[in-house]
């Protein structure tokens, strides 16, 4: 019996299938790929482009999408820090749980800040998290400018915009860093190339 949170006089509760079980069902091991970076620097399209390609190789993943998780899950957050801070909390929890289902879960969110991305980071063991960031300058991001947000926000019409009001922290020692080469954008496929070959070379796509 213990206390968490707010919750007293709780207990754990065993379940009889085992996470390992499940991997082996799945032949794949649960994790967590975590694309971070600026508001148009492309992690939906990653997320969509290595899901698409996971499910191809006959694996099982699925994506928590910042922008669909703020339509049901956090629709009641908004953008001050705090909120940021419990929407990524929230995610990374539900990241966790279908990680332990043995999925590969892709998380794609702003996550601007550092330590709420490391507190999701220190939620999850055997280094099942994995941290990509999208690296692209703001530049590219603002010209891109998919939802007209950027031209919002430098009107004054959107407040503590990420990039241009409000921080974006980078990653300090991120698994995965995705950038322009030669002054271009690799395709969404090379990309999701790069985090697929990562996940075979950590043996993520095959059960133990
Ligand atoms: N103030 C402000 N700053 C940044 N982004 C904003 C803001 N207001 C709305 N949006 C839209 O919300 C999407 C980001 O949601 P996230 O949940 O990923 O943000 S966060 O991680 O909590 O910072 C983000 O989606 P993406 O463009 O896909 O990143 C925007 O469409
Ligand atoms: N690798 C890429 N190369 C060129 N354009 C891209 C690439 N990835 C995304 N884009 C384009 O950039 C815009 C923003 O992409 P999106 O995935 O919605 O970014 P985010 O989810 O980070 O806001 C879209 O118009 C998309 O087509």
């Amino acid at each position: 019996m213990s206390t968490v949170g707010n919750s007293t006089n709780i207990f754990w509760q065993e379940c009889p299938v085992g996470k390992n079980e499940r991997q082996k069902l799945l032949n794949q091991k649960g994790c967590v790929v975590w694309i971070t970076g600026l508001s148009g620097s492309g992690k939906s399209t990653l997320a969509c482009s290595l899901g698409r390609e996971l499910h191809s190789k006959g694996k099982l993943s699925y994506i928590l999408d910042g922008d669909n998780l703020r339509h049901g899950l956090n629709k009641d957050l908004g953008f001050k820090a705090e909120d940021r801070t419990e929407n990524i909390r929230r995610v990374g929890e539900v990241a966790k749980l279908f990680s332990d289902a043995g999925l590969i879960c892709i998380a794609s969110l702003i996550s601007p800040y550092r330590k709420d991305r490391d507190a999701c980071r220190a939620m999850l063991t055997d280094s099942t998290f994995i941290e990509v960031f999208m690296n692209m300058p703001l530049e590219v991001c603002e010209k891109r400018d998919a939802k007209g947000l950027y031209k919002l926000a430098r009107a004054g019409k959107i407040k503590g915009f990420t990039g241009i009001d409000d921080p974006y922290e980078p990653p300090l020692h991120c698994e995965i860093e995705l950038r322009e080469k030669d002054g271009e954008c690799p395709t969404p496929s090379a990309m999701a190339g790069e985090v697929v070959y990562y996940l075979e070379e950590k043996g993520f796509l095959k059960a133990d």
